[in-house]
Formats: structure tokens, sequence, C-alpha cells
């Protein structure tokens, strides 16, 4: 992953892309941690890259292992796959990895969207990132991107430069939660999540709940 790590990141001066990064002190929880993040496009890899932690390994829907080279480099970079349309096999993987993430002390980032999504604002976020804290009994960490919509058309799949916000907030602790917590963490972590996103991209965030941006 290291090396995929050095190689994706490089990508960001081919795109014009600049990260301004906030708040890395929070991934030094001193023990395994399940981070959380948006995902908006393809181009939330370099995102991912330009802060992923040593020893963090992604969760990927099992069809990227077959995208051929890709594929194989993702598997060699140690992803763990989930088939997203089996919820009992999926969450048969998820146990495990808690297993996993604290017997090798590894980090865990799932995107809780559970798909890309450029709409401007926030999915409402699967359950799955949430078990497998509670299940492990480590911190969820949320991290946030600010929108691409400012300077990426999805429509025409044309971006000019752009700045990117990304901000690593405070760990949520979950010890002493249990399964029946999952819901309330979840709802926490979206809201204060979806709070930060509209923040970073300078979105207001309207009572009945939808977004515009400032200049509207
Ligand atoms: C130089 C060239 C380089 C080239 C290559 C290199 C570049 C890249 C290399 C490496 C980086 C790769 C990074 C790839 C990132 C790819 C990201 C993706 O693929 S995102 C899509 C896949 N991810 C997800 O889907 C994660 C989010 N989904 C979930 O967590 C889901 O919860 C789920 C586990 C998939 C289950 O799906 P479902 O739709 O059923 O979810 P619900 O949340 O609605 O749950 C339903 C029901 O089940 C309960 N539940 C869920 N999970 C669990 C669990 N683990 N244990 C127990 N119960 C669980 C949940 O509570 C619900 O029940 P209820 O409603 O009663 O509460
Ligand atoms: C190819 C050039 C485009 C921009 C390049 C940016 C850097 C890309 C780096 C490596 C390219 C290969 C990355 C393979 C991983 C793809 C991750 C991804 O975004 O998969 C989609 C998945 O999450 C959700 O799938 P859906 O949205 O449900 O369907």
């Amino acid at each position: 992953m290291r090396i995929i790590k050095t190689a994706v990141k490089t990508f960001k001066y081919l795109y014009g892309l600049r990260f301004e990064v906030k708040g890395l002190e929070n991934f030094k929880v001193g023990s395994p941690c399940v981070i959380v993040s948006n995902h908006q496009s393809i181009l939330d890899m370099m995102g991912l890259m330009e802060i992923l932690p040593d020893g963090c390994v992604q969760i990927a829907k099992k069809e990227l292992l077959y995208t051929g080279s890709v594929g194989l480099v993702m598997y060699l970079g140690g992803v763990i796959f989930i088939n997203r349309k089996s919820t009992s096999n999926a969450k048969m993987v998820m146990a495990d990895v808690a297993k996993t993430m604290l017997s090798e002390n590894v980090m865990v980032w799932i995107y809780p969207e559970g798909t890309r999504n450029g709409n401007g604002d926030l999915l409402p976020f699967k359950k799955g990132a949430f078990h497998l804290a509670i299940q492990a009994q480590v911190p969820v960490v949320p991290v946030v991107y600010s929108s691409f919509s400012s300077f990426y058309d999805r429509k025409k799949n044309l971006f000019t430069s752009g700045k990117i916000r990304v901000e690593v907030l405070e760990p949520i602790e979950t010890k002493g939660l249990t399964p029946e917590d999952v819901t309330e963490l979840t709802n926490r972590c979206y809201s204060t999540m979806r709070e930060t996103f509209f923040r970073l991209s300078g979105l207001v965030n309207e009572p009945n709940g939808s977004a515009r941006t400032h200049l509207q």
C-alpha cells in the first residue's frame, strides 16, 4: 500500500489538485480504529492516499477485485472486498475484520455511504462501519472531504485545478457500546460529518435539509 500511496499521490500534480489538510493528529488514537469518510468519485483515491495512515486497510466492493491489474494491485495492497448485495456475507466478512484489526493492530477505512455520490450532500450512512467499530470496541475517526463540485463537472467528466479541504475529526469512542447503540452512533457521525462537509464546501445547510452555496 505504501507503493500505491506514493504512486497515486503524484496524480494530484497531473490534475492540478491541492489538498488542505487539518486534524491529522486525530489519527493518533494509539490503537486500531475505524476511519469513515464521504465518497464523491474516483478522485477520492487521491484524497485517500494523501492522508492514509500506515497500517490502514480499505473495505471495497468485491466487483473491484475483477478489474484486471487494478484489482490485483488492490488485492496485493491488502484491500478487503465485500459483497454489498449480500448483507449476511458482508456481516461475516466484517466480523472477521473486527478480530483481525485487533490481532494485527490495523486501522480500517470504510466509505459508509456505500457508493460514490457527487450530489453535493451526504447519502444516508450504512451501518456496517459502526457495527465493526462496536464489535472491535475501537474508536470511529470521521474524515470529511470538501465538495468536488466547485471544480469537477461530473457530466462532462471535466475538472479545472482545485483545492480540496480535508478535515480529520475527533475520534468517537465506542468502548462500552453495544449493537443497540449502532443507530445512535451512525446518526451522530452522520450529522457531524454532514455539518463539516457543508462548512468545508462553503455550503449553507438550509433548515429543510437541502444545501446551497453562500453565493446563491
Ligand atoms: C498506480 C496505479 C494504482 C492503481 C490501483 C490503486 C489505487 C487504489 C488502491 C487502493 C485503495 C482502494 C480503495 C478502494 C475504495 C473502494 C470503496 C468502495 O468500494 S465503497 C463501496 C463498498 N463499501 C461499502 O459498501 C461500505 C458501506 N456499507 C456497509 O457498511 C453496509 O452496512 C454493508 C456491511 C455492506 C451491509 O449492507 P446493507 O445495505 O445491508 O447495509 P445496512 O447498513 O442497511 O444494514 C442492513 C442491516 O444489517 C445490519 N448490519 C449491517 N452491518 C452489520 C454488521 N457488520 N453486523 C451486524 N449487523 C449489521 C444493520 O444494522 C441493518 O439492520 P437494522 O436496519 O435492523 O439496523
Ligand atoms: C483514471 C483517472 C481518474 C482519476 C485518477 C485518480 C487516482 C486514481 C488511482 C487509481 C485508479 C484506480 C482506482 C481503483 C479504485 C476505484 C475506487 C472507486 O471509486 O470505486 C467505486 C466504489 O467506491 C463505489 O462504486 P459505485 O460508486 O457504487 O459504483
